[in-house]
């Protein structure tokens, strides 16, 4: 397995950035331009693996999609034109292409097998088969179509009214897009709001769709019109080199053209509580997608608990906000988080299990950490475990570290961010 030692630096970071266009969104964008007749350009596009496994997908039913690093051509007959692959079709990592294409896969007239890689073999997909049945459709696999591989018969649909048990984007895109093919009305009732890119860009491709407060709800059998999108910079991705800033003394630093939809904004909000000050200015709105400015400087900030309805809005930055809780002041308690233990990884366990080899001192809960302030971290030998998160939270711990981290298995970062060491470079080059 390949190892990087990444040296503590006494650099701070500096200067402007634009992060990789948002991983939700340049998935989307892939799904709804080839459900969509005629031509859609994608700009900004996510060039990251799990993207590129939404463009395989459907690569693999017939649709044109010439994608050119962050450029993206989509031709498609729409709906109709959707061709049955000769092949099973491969979704890497990619828990996203997976949950959604399941609710795309249930209503085409064709039948498929899916199947992933490790990681993504182990993860749940009854949170999304479970709905899909209800509306008819045809799901087999391991663990009786739990586990992937999965073969999915295609099948005429019917509309339903469903409450996810979980709080997850995913499941509620994967009926939707069900919802969409299917004959009669969706409905997805939520419990807490989660990232609504699917809401809003089934709007910019000329769908109808009814959001009132957590209620969403569309009429099936609707045709799409290609068009252009341009894909907001991804905050998920940004967070890192937001907690880097407040972590490295003497930081400055702003993230241009970032989205800032406020179903994706928890950790600002968090970072907020604790006291970093942070300056966000929206500059546009793309579609119903806002876009803007966020500057961050060094700060000493204190612990916060967080919990509740803010979790959702900020799922993936859980492995970056624990790396900068073990230097805050105080004691920051995470809860109502179990959702992430069904991530690339166990993000609680393994997140724990990484500080910890570095020094710092967290404790797992079922729900979430408790993790000790102003604890010096040293350094040692951690893996990614796979997972492009974890990844990227050892690579800034490393900044902090008093002695040299030995990161195994970096190239998992490339899944959501391929120029991440680039971008750390020249912050740090400043
Ligand atoms: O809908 C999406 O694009 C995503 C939803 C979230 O997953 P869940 O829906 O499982 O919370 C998030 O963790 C993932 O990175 C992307
Ligand atoms: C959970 C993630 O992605 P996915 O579920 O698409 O694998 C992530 O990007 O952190």
């Amino acid at each position: 397995m390949k190892k990087i030692n990444l040296k503590p630096i006494d650099l701070p970071l500096t200067g402007d950035l634009s992060v990789p266009g948002d991983k939700s969104i340049s998935h989307r964008a892939i799904i709804f331009g080839s459900l969509a007749q005629g031509k859609t350009k994608i700009t900004r596009f996510l060039n990251g693996e799990d993207c590129l496994m939404t463009i395989k997908a459907f690569q693999a039913m017939g649709v044109k999609i010439d994608q050119q690093d962050d450029q993206v051509l989509v031709e498609s007959e729409g709906i109709a034109g959707l061709k049955e692959p000769l092949e099973p079709i491969y979704f890497g990592n990619s828990g996203t292409t997976a949950r959604l294409m399941l609710g795309v896969l249930a209503g085409l007239p064709f039948h498929t097998t899916i199947y992933g890689d490790l990681s993504l073999t182990k993860r749940p997909m009854d949170r999304v088969r479970d709905p899909l049945r209800e509306m008819g459709a045809k799901i087999d696999g391991r663990d009786d179509g739990n586990l992937l591989p999965i073969a999915v018969r295609g099948q005429s649909l019917s509309g339903i009214t469903f409450k996810p048990p979980m709080k997850s984007a995913q499941v509620k895109s994967g009926v939707l897009l069900a919802g969409l093919l299917a004959d009669g009305e969706t409905t997805v009732i939520e419990t807490t709001k989660t990232r609504d890119h699917t809401e809003n860009l089934l709007s910019a491709f000329g769908g109808s769709i009814n959001v009132d407060g957590n209620t969403i709800t569309l009429k099936g059998k609707q045709s799409l019109t290609g068009t252009e999108i341009e894909v907001p910079g991804d905050i998920s991705s940004a967070a890192f080199f937001i907690v880097g800033a407040l972590l490295v003394r003497g930081s400055h630093i702003t993230i241009k053209n970032v989205g800032l939809n406020p179903t994706r904004t928890g950790l600002l909000d968090v970072l907020n509580q604790m006291g970093a000050n942070l300056v966000i200015k929206e500059t546009k709105r793309v579609g119903k997608e806002a876009i803007g400015d966020i500057t961050v400087k060094y700060a000493e900030l204190n612990a916060v608990e967080v919990d509740g309805d803010v979790i959702p809005r900020m799922i993936d930055e859980f492995p970056i906000l624990a790396l900068l809780a073990t230097q805050v002041s105080g004691k920051t308690i995470i809860r109502d988080a179990e959702e992430l233990k069904h991530k690339e990884t166990d993000r609680i366990t393994a997140v724990v299990d990484i500080l910890n080899t570095l020094g710092a001192k967290v404790e797992g809960t079922d729900d979430g950490m408790i993790i000790e302030g102003k604890t010096p971290l040293i350094g040692g030998e951690v893996s990614s475990d796979g997972d492009h998160r974890l990844g990227m939270m050892i690579a800034i711990a490393s900044l902090i570290c008093q002695e040299k981290v030995t990161l195994v298995d970096p190239d998992v970062i490339n899944i959501s961010y391929p120029t991440f060491f680039d971008d750390l470079n020249m912050l740090q080059a400043k």
